[in-house]
């Protein structure tokens, strides 16, 4: 259970307003080849361009494999609060109410685990902005007896993954850029830095009729966030002109959000997301992302493809290490991206 003093509570507490529901575009990543991948492909450029937001059905992750992951955390999360703290960097991250390392606070407890091609990586991966547990238990831990949430998480990394690659070649293919793998190659390369979290917000307390910040506003520095939940409401996002709306849940689609490190391969032409999540539900929210990033030592540049006629970037050179550091620095809801411009 996520405690918070009166004093955090008030930090967190927001006012109770929901806002009107987005309307999300579905992409159907199974659509055969010819005109109705060539209308997905569309269609997922279009909302990555207006949105930075959409779902894709046709994923091909089991579903069976998902509630099982799904039960597995269930079961975690409902472990007495001092076994969670115990079991934190074995071989999972446990953090609870705390999101990065400058104050951020939200009505939440996460799991955090770095993820290669290969598997689960050690300590280094472990030293992200949203990861407050112990880099050396965990790389100790992974000498330990399998565990079977961890194999599982592993199991389904691995289907997410090459959903990521999926989607990454749709885009591709969408925005006329070749190779097709332009950007599917930097989430599958052996030495992609990628996460998976997997998010529980408890059922809301009571707080005269107002609402709780879960997780709040930000946006997700890799390059792109597949999330699926349990159907519990809580998701929002910020359209281009400030305004929210809310997310209805979909328990059978997956979520894309466009990162930031993918408005930089766009040069601007895809928009990573702002979003939050607001706990206005009785119900346990459950959330699982996976972040396809690049490898650590990947220069971040707008792929030439996309530098229009002037052939200008509209970021400076970077190294994927220096933004992903830059992130450890600011609060949650910074817009990191902005000192990166030219
Ligand atoms: O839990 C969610 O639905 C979203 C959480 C999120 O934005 C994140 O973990 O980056
Ligand atoms: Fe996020």
């Amino acid at each position: 259970m996520v405690v918070l003093a009166k004093g955090e509570l008030e930090q967190i507490a927001l006012p109770a307003a929901q806002p009107p529901l987005a309307h999300v575009r579905a992409v159907d990543l199974s659509a055969a080849p010819g005109p109705g991948r060539a209308a997905a492909a569309r269609a997922l450029v279009t909302a990555c361009e207006e949105q930075g937001f959409c779902k894709v059905t046709g994923h091909g992750v089991p579903p069976e494999l998902v509630r099982a992951v799904e039960a597995a955390a269930a079961e975690f999360f409902a472990l007495p609060q001092a076994d969670k703290e115990a079991a934190a960097g074995r071989p999972l991250g446990y953090g609870s109410k705390r999101i990065g390392v400058s104050g951020d606070l939200g009505w939440i407890e996460y799991l955090m685990l770095g993820v290669t091609p290969a598997g689960a990586l050690p300590a280094a991966s472990f030293a992200s902005w949203t990861l407050p547990c112990a880099a050396d238990a965990v790389a100790a831990s992974l000498s330990e007896p399998p565990c079977p949430l961890r194999d599982l998480l592993e199991e389904y990394a691995a289907a997410v993954r090459r959903m990521a690659c999926g989607v990454l070649e749709l885009m591709a293919e969408g925005l006329g850029v070749a190779p097709a793998d332009a950007l599917s190659r930097l989430v599958s390369d052996a030495e992609s830095d990628s996460m998976l979290r997997v998010n529980h917000y408890p059922p809301r307390p009571e707080l005269q009729g107002r609402l709780l910040t879960g997780f709040g506003e930000h946006t997700d520095p890799q390059i792109i966030s597949l999330l699926r939940s349990n159907g519990t409401s809580g998701l929002e996002i910020c359209a281009r002109d400030g305004s929210w709306a809310a997310v209805p849940p979909d328990p059978d689609a997956f979520f894309v959000n466009v990162a930031d490190a993918l408005q930089v391969l766009t040069n601007g032409r895809f928009r990573s997301v702002r979003h939050r999540v607001v706990v206005s539900s009785e119900r346990p929210r459950v959330s699982m992302i996976f972040f396809g990033g690049p490898p650590m030592g990947e220069r971040l540049a707008p792929l030439r493809q996309l530098l229009g006629d002037g052939g200008r970037s509209r970021y400076r050179d970077f190294t994927w290490k220096e933004y992903k550091s830059s992130t450890h620095k600011g609060r949650l809801a910074a817009d990191r991206l902005c000192s990166f411009e030219n």
